[in-house]
């Protein structure tokens, strides 16, 4: 079990600022993701936390213990690296009892630690094989067994699937899930680029941007009630689109004339002082549908992917950077050049106000 803490945690190299005032609690058994843009500092947030890089700023405590300046083997922490980091000359065997052999474990507590792992992982069939003779998959395997025969408090994860083709991501995403079940009071943190991975395994979702956090939350929330633009669009694929416009009535449900024409509805709520207001709605492409009265917004398809189970609609603008995008269900191959009005329900309409969401006003 393991709690961690950081408080203010800051990270500069000389004038450089990479990262400034990060506040995070981490519950035991949690599986926190950061995800952000590249270079947000994701691998270096990580790496402070498994004492491979010095904290320049602030407080890292593991169960209330300040871990500053404690070396990386007695944290309590096991990291995954995405390139493997096997001892190529080493049997999958010799990998993964080595950091036991270090510590000076007995014969037979090393034995069971790895046999037990290898059971886990799929991997007895291939503890005397050197890694050269393993697909990348199983290799990542191996990499995970050698954290797991050591019993951290804390499992640290640097985008371990980023090596891996599209089938064997999926399968090995389901065993990290799998594993994490298996050890329901073990914390894990990883790093992903990938949404699906984020949205799939985390308990809570880091999105790190501009140096700090841009909002920590379940997926479900960050989806559904995104703090910043930044979040918003961050968050889901095709991104959230954005229109601007004026806020025209306040109340429970807001109507919003906007600047293209047509009008939204939004069940986030405003004060009367918000008459007049300059917003942008968001809505999401998966929450647009056609509709023949009066939409929020109307425009000429100008490309149509149709992907088979949902048909994607590119309007206006220059081509890759579509004013809006719809996502419908089903094919609709024939809207290519037709005109079409689009709503939404006013549940799925986003309030923003420079940036940030009307909603935690
Ligand atoms: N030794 C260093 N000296 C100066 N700047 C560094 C050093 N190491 C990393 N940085 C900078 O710190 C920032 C954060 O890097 P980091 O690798 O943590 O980002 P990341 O979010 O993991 O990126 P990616 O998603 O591309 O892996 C980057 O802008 C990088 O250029």
């Amino acid at each position: 079990m393991a709690d961690l803490t950081l408080t203010g945690v800051a990270k500069s190299y000389g004038e450089v600022d990479v990262l400034r005032d990060i506040n995070l609690e981490i519950k035991a058994g949690e599986l926190i993701v950061f995800v952000g843009p590249s270079g947000c500092g994701k691998s270096t947030l990580l790496r402070m936390i498994a004492g491979l890089e010095r904290i320049t700023g602030g407080d890292l405590t593991i169960d209330g213990v300040r871990v500053n300046d404690m070396p990386p083997a007695q944290r309590g922490i096991a990291m995954v690296f995405q390139s493997y980091a096997l001892y190529p000359h080493m049997t999958v065997r010799q990998n993964m009892e080595f950091a036991l052999k270090i510590a000076k474990k007995s014969r037979a507590e090393i034995d069971a630690a790895v046999n037990k792992a290898a059971e886990i992982l799929q991997l007895t069939p291939y503890l005397d094989r050197l890694p050269k003779a393993l697909s990348g998959g199983q290799r990542q395997r191996v990499a995970i067994g050698r954290a797991i025969v050591r019993d951290p408090k804390v499992y640290l994860f640097d985008e371990p699937l980023s090596n891996l083709d599209a089938a064997l991501r999926v399968a090995t995403r389901i065993e990290i899930a799998q594993l994490k079940e298996a050890m329901p009071d073990r914390t894990m943190i990883y790093v992903t680029h990938d949404q699906v991975e984020a949205m799939t395994l985390a308990s809570r979702i880091v999105v790190l941007a501009n140096k700090g956090i841009a909002q920590v939350g379940t997926p479900l929330e960050l989806y559904e009630r995104p703090q910043n633009e930044f979040v918003a669009q961050f968050i889901g694929s095709p991104q959230m689109n954005l229109l601007p416009g004026r806020v025209v009535e306040t109340g429970d449900v807001t109507t919003v004339k906007l600047a293209d024409g047509g009008t939204a509805r939004s069940t986030v709520p405003t004060r009367p002082e918000d008459m007049g207001l300059v917003v942008n709605i968001g809505v999401r492409p998966e929450d647009l549908t056609r509709t023949e009265g009066q939409g929020l917004f109307t425009g000429k398809v100008e490309i149509v992917e149709a992907l088979g189970e949902v048909t994607l609609l590119y309007f206006g603008a220059e081509p890759g950077a579509p004013h809006v995008i719809a996502k419908l269900p089903g094919i609709h191959a024939d809207l290519r050049r037709a005109k079409v009005t689009l709503t939404a329900a006013p549940e799925k309409v986003h309030l923003f106000h420079a940036g940030q969401s009307l909603l935690y006003r």
